[in-house]
């Protein structure tokens, strides 16, 4: 039977365009198939029924790129003429500038100027095990349809030029992790996925829709009913005094100087004093040396700086910040001391994070102007502030740090008063989880690859939070021993649904504290990328034995999908507890919360947008298959049966009516 040669074009209803490449055994882009390709894409562009289109291979070979045999005819006849001018009006003409989405749907292979192709759309969407590559250098010639430039621009310079000079190809799972695959798809959805990859670029694609979300969402931050609304206005904040110099108290600090507020730093003695005015100096010149701050800035920035062992100084701010050990004793000490040292107008906050206001404040007739500002560390690089509230914080306090969170360049959002607060409580069950799934088998090192995958900057293992308490987010970074310290208070609070997981401790009694000493579950060494110890797996063992979670001793096994939903639906279960208690004022103050204090992906719309993406019914469902199998930590919250139930979204205020 004769091949089929030539590029095909069908659009279906949905308007997008399949342009198919038809040459077997590989699809090599013979001088017909690369004209073939113009004529389609000049067709595409211009017809009026066509949204976006797809490039795809038949027979489950994308292509192996420009046909050698053109070159041997070249070699042989010396007619240079043979070589068709092709890459910049195809290529760069054609397919870059079009106007309509372009989606590659990569199968089998992609090689040399049949990846070039692919990289010249705007998205690629990939099956399992595909080939990628450009190895044109093994053939004497360098890869012509601009993949010098496009590849190292995808996966970048170092790894495009290791694969263009060592003509190395790559799977498409590798390709997907570089970013030069966008999804990875079993082969029968390559199509399906792939027209909806370029009808959402063509509409308005879920990243969009999720970032105006999330823009609109930190604007709305800032309209607190009976706060914003009730015709007050804030007072000016010019000094400020921050109690305790360690890690939270300099960068407070340092935010507040670089917006020109002078601030009194007061220690309990000359040493610890020392060192946190060292620390705010050196948080300057770390911005200076980033380029962030000039030098006559910072040194502005630094002579607003007052180190003092007493009171003295406090008799005319505007404000004092405590930011020392969360020792309830001390800070109700610090609270009674403050209330009678400062003007009667003084706010007094606390940046604690585990302790009860109202405990803080027990001891002191000014319950009116006690407030929580809960920074996340580094004070003076992130950017959310939680404003915590109790029943008795006045509106005007409320409204003078927000009116100052905005000044120091934070963004303000006012939540209630509980264990954690808004962020840590919410993403408590997150390292749980993880901790769950390894002591049920998982591999851990797959655990945080799998999350990274889905968008948080770093897994489980390797995390910290970015807040002063560690919570139980027992990652390398924060070091493990302040995690076990706080657990006993969240194990208080919330009890009934906490997986106590030994590995941590087991971790500790093995030498490792994380970052701190260089050996956590990964070894760090200066210079260069944390490596994955693989002789920790003898201490996750060990946990394993005294946990015996694994069903019929035998370790369970989850797909990548499964493990995002072990992880993070228990924490949108939580945030659901959250939304029901009142504890945030808007489910979007959730979302602005988590990504800005949890590094949850922003072009995910936040927590509870991408849970409502999702489906409250069926992140329902699965919670309440997971409590089946594993226990109460899985057990869904009333609030999220009840809007699973009545199909409403988990964000939709509880007033309003459900959607079906
Ligand atoms: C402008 C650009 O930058 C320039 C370029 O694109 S230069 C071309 C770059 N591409 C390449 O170097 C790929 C070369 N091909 C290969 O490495 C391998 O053939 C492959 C990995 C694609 C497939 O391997 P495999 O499945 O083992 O099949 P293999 O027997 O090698 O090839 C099958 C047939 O396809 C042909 N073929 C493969 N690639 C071809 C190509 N690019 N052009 C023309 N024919 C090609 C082979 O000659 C062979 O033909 P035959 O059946 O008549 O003998």
């Amino acid at each position: 039977m004769a091949k089929k040669i030539g590029v095909t074009m069908e659009v279906g209803n949905d308007g997008v365009a399949v342009i198919t490449i038809s040459n077997p055994p590989v699809n090599s882009l013979a001088s017909q198939i690369i004209s073939g390709l113009k004529e389609k894409f000049q067709d595409a562009n211009q017809r009026s029924d066509v949204k976006a289109i797809v490039l795809t291979g038949n027979g489950g070979r994308f292509s192996g790129g420009f046909d050698i045999n053109v070159f041997q005819q070249v070699h042989k006849t010396g007619d240079i003429s043979l070589m068709p001018e092709v890459s910049v009006d195809l290529v760069c003409n054609l397919m870059e500038d079009s106007r309509k989405p372009l989606v590659a749907a990569v199968e089998g292979l992609a090689l040399g100027g049949g990846l070039e192709l692919a990289m010249a759309c705007h998205a690629r969407v990939a099956a399992p095990k595909a080939q990628l590559g450009l190895p044109e250098l093994t053939l004497g010639i360098i890869p012509g349809f601009g993949g010098t430039q496009r590849l190292p621009r995808l996966v970048g310079l170092e790894k495009g030029a290791n694969m263009i000079l060592l003509s190395k190809s790559i799977s498409s799972e590798e390709g997907r992790k570089l970013g030069l695959i966008d999804e990875l798809v079993p082969p029968g959805d390559l199509l399906t996925t792939s027209r909806k990859w370029a009808l959402d670029i063509a509409l308005l694609s879920d990243t969009a829709k999720a970032l105006v979300h999330v823009f609109f969402a930190q604007r709305a931050t800032s309209k607190v009913p009976k706060v914003t609304d009730v015709g007050l206005k804030p007072r000016p904040m010019k000094k400020v005094a921050v109690i305790g110099g360690g890690l939270m108290g300099s960068g407070i600090a340092t935010a507040l100087l670089l917006s020109n507020i002078r601030v009194v730093l007061k220690e309990i003695n000359s040493e610890y004093l020392l060192k946190g005015i060292k620390s705010v100096e050196a948080n300057l010149k770390g911005l200076v040396s980033r380029g962030k701050l000039t030098q006559d800035k910072a040194s502005k920035a630094f002579s607003l700086l007052k180190g003092v062992l007493d009171y003295s100084e406090f008799k005319d701010v505007d404000m004092v910040i405590e930011a020392v050990i969360e020792n309830i004793q001390l800070k109700q000490k610090i609270f009674k001391e403050i209330e009678e040292v400062c003007p009667p107008n003084c706010i007094l906050a606390s940046n604690t994070s585990t302790i009860d206001l109202n405990v803080i404040g027990e001891k002191t007739n000014s319950k009116d102007r006690i407030v929580g500002a809960h920074f996340f560390s580094p004070a003076h690089l992130m950017t959310l502030l939680e404003i915590v509230r109790t029943e008795n914080t006045s509106a005007q306090v409320i409204l003078d740090l927000m009116a100052l969170g905005k000044a120091i360049k934070k963004v303000p959002v006012v939540v209630g008063n509980c264990i954690g607060f808004a962020v840590n409580r919410t993403f408590f069950p997150y390292s749980q989880a993880a901790h769950m799934l390894v002591n049920l088998g998982v591999d851990l090192f797959r655990v945080d690859s799998v999350i990274t995958s889905f968008g948080l900057p770093l897994g489980p293992f390797q995390y910290i939070s970015p807040s002063c308490l560690v919570v139980l987010m027992l990652g390398d970074l924060a070091g493990h021993g302040i995690g076990i310290a706080v657990k006993d208070i969240y194990a208080k609070a919330y009890g009934d649904r906490m997986f106590s997981s030994p590995l941590t401790e087991l971790l500790l009694k093995s030498g490792r504290n994380g970052k701190i000493n260089g050996r956590g579950y990964y070894i760090y060494e200066k210079g260069s990328k944390p490596k994955p110890d693989s002789s920790v797996l003898s201490v996750v063992e060990e946990s394993r034995k005294l946990t015996n979670i694994m069903p019929g001793g035998k370790p369970i096994s989850v797909s990548d999908k499964e493990i995002v939903e072990m992880i993070l639906f228990p924490v949108v279960n939580e945030a659901c507890r959250v939304l029901d208690e009142g504890v945030v004022i808007r489910a979007s103050d959730l979302d602005v919360a988590s990504v800005l204090g949890m590094s949850f992906p922003s072009y995910r719309g936040g927590l509870l947008f991408w849970a409502d993406t999702v489906g409250p019914k069926y992140i329902y469902e699965r919670l309440k298959r997971l409590s089946e199998t594993y226990g109460g930590f899985f057990k869904p919250s009333r609030y999220l049966e009840e809007r699973a139930t009545k199909g409403m979204l988990l964000s939709e205020p509880k007033s309003s009516r459900s959607r079906l």
